[in-house]
């Protein structure tokens, strides 16, 4: 009996195939738990682990490979459909990803919006369905396993932290991000993205070349910028640290490709993880060097009228007024200050760049969208180069429709993931207490309310309400639920403020066909040369 399977055969999908075992359909609601596939894997990932639990659970895998030997012997019960060895050799490195993914995704379109993949013996879930997905986003609020991998560098920050520490800093965190507060950031954008139009001078009637690698250096310094509010002349935050930044997220990257360096024992031991020390010790001692400054130069008094130490800025910075929360409110250690604005600098950077590279890439590939864009910007704005205000960011609609229909086929996080602690009821589904929900965001910006053309680039339908789908959980970009991001509206600002300011220099010439896309932590174009670039007449 313990053979069975649940509901009836399962179409096993050959794309997610060797990687995942076994991906199927949800049968019904039923919560019947086949003991056959306790999640056995599952604790040997888990960081906490003991060394006797680690042999422990050595031991109940042997007993799980034999299991899977007897099971292919019963192959026609169609339990299980992969190779015990090949599994456990192949899935040591995942050479696509994003593949694997994306083909998930349009597995669960296809199947009513929630599928059970089993890794190994471990279930997760992949939900394309909006409303199944915000019961998940809502209910669950713990992220699994893999989000640890990130501890080491943002430990209590808003993305790592437990459900618990996240409520309360959250809560106090909020406000930061608010309109006003965001608003305050403009005149910085303007200055950030004249900064990025001197700096493309240099490519200006060339060959192709790789405009992301511009974008990701000039945005690391906006957000740097706002969030530490260093004066123009302080060169604290130089190439070392964005260097090393960039690198952090390429060792989180190699690591979460490994699966082998999944486990805490192997990881200790690996070369990736001196090379993550080195660099952390490298952006902790910058930072700790800011954070030290600031606080005594707040505690002396000296300072200006908006607070910062930087006589041209005119914003009060995230570090002000988390070092104020601290203060006033006794809300945070140094330590965890570190880890917000850690945490705040690397959620920001890459995907606003990895946004804006994308809009001018489709902006290149459709010169009849980019002309409306520049004739919009010309009459809001005028002939002049004036900066972007408060006052003339909601007149530019069509800039907004266009970059939202970039974010919608190309969202920076395509996916987002939370730990099932209990058992999650859905709308025709329970999913099981232990396994591993992935909300999938590029699948819910392709879902068939979009319509037949949801995988075509249609910025004009971002200007009839009327014609969107009815369901506000379908352009979840910025995620669901409260977990969601908490600087979107920063990254609506930033982004349009660069559009603007390249777009009215520069005309841009790409082809989104011959880019290809890669994840691993981050999206990215994983093509060299996206665009070219000519001066307006
Ligand atoms: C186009 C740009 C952006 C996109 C598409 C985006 C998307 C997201 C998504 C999908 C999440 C949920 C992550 C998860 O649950 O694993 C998230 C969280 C977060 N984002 Fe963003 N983000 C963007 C820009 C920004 C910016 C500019 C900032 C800061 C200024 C920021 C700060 C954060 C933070 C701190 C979190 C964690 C929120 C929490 O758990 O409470 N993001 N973002």
């Amino acid at each position: 009996n313990k053979m069975k399977p649940r509901g009836p055969s399962p179409p096993v999908y050959p794309g997610a195939l060797p990687l995942i075992g076994h991906a199927h359909q949800c049968y019904g609601d039923s919560k019947q738990s086949n003991s056959f596939y306790r999640p056995l894997y599952l604790p040997l990932l888990n960081q906490n682990y003991t060394l006797l639990q680690f042999l422990g659970g050595l031991a109940t895998n042997i007993r799980l490979v034999l299991n899977l030997a007897k099971c292919r012997i019963l192959y026609t019960y169609k339990i299980l459909h992969f190779e015990v060895l090949q599994y456990f050799i192949k899935i040591c490195i995942i050479s696509d990803f994003w593949e694997i993914l994306k083909n998930l995704s349009h597995f669960s379109l296809e199947n009513g919006g929630v599928v059970e993949i089993w890794m190994g013996p471990h279930i997760m879930y992949m939900i394309t369905d909006p409303d199944d997905s915000m019961i998940v986003a809502t209910k669950c609020m713990e992220k699994p396993y893999f989000y640890e991998f990130a501890t080491e560098m943002f430990k209590n920050g808003l993305i790592t932290a437990s459900s618990t520490t996240w409520k309360t800093h959250r809560r106090l965190l909020n406000p930061s991000f608010n309109q006003q507060v965001m608003t305050s950031f403009l005149p910085e954008f303007n200055t950030q993205a004249r900064n990025l139009v001197v700096s493309l001078q240099s490519e200006v009637g060339k060959e192709p070349f790789d405009i992301h690698q511009y974008l990701i250096k000039q945005l690391l310094k906006t957000v740097c910028q706002t969030s530490l509010g260093l004066a123009t002349e302080d060169k604290t935050i130089d190439v070392e640290y964005a260097n090393a930044t960039e690198d952090l997220f390429a060792t989180l990257a190699e690591r979460f490709t490994r699966i082998y360096l999944h486990l805490s024992y192997t990881y200790a031991w690996s070369s990736l993880k001196t090379k993550q020390d080195q660099l952390l010790k490298i952006t902790r001692e910058v930072m700790n060097k800011i954070i030290y400054r600031r606080k005594e130069e707040l505690k002396t008094n000296n300072k200006t009228q908006n607070g910062t130490s930087a006589k041209d800025v005119k914003f009060q910075p995230l570090l002000n007024q988390l070092l104020e929360l601290a203060d006033t409110q006794d809300a945070f250690t140094d330590d965890e200050i570190r880890e917000h604005v850690d945490t705040v600098v690397a959620a920001a950077y890459d995907t606003t760049a990895t946004t804006i590279t994308f809009v001018l890439i489709m902006l290149g590939t459709y010169p009849e969208v980019q002309n409306r864009v520049y004739k919009e910007i010309q009459s809001v704005l005028g002939n002049e180069d004036t900066d972007l205000t408060k006052d003339n960011l909601p007149k530019l609609v069509y800039l907004d429709a266009v970059l939202k229909e970039t974010l919608r086929l190309y969202p920076p996080s395509p996916c987002v993931a939370r730990r099932i602690d209990s058992d999650v009821k859905l709308k025709n589904y329970t999913l099981r207490t232990g396994g591993t929900c992935i909300l999938s965001i590029y699948g819910m910006s392709r879902h068939a309310m979009w319509g037949a053309d949801a995988d075509q680039f249609k910025p004009e339908r971002w200007l009839d309400p009327s014609a969107l789908p009815s369901n506000p959980n379908v352009f979840c970009t910025f995620s669901l639920g409260k977990r969601n991001c908490i600087g979107r509206v920063y990254a609506m600002l930033a982004i349009k403020t660069m559009l603007v300011h390249v777009l009215r220099k520069y005309i841009v010439f790409g082809d989104v066909n011959s880019v290809t896309t890669q994840f691993t932590i981050s999206f990215k174009p994983a093509t060299a040369s996206q665009l070219r670039l000519e001066l307006r007449s």
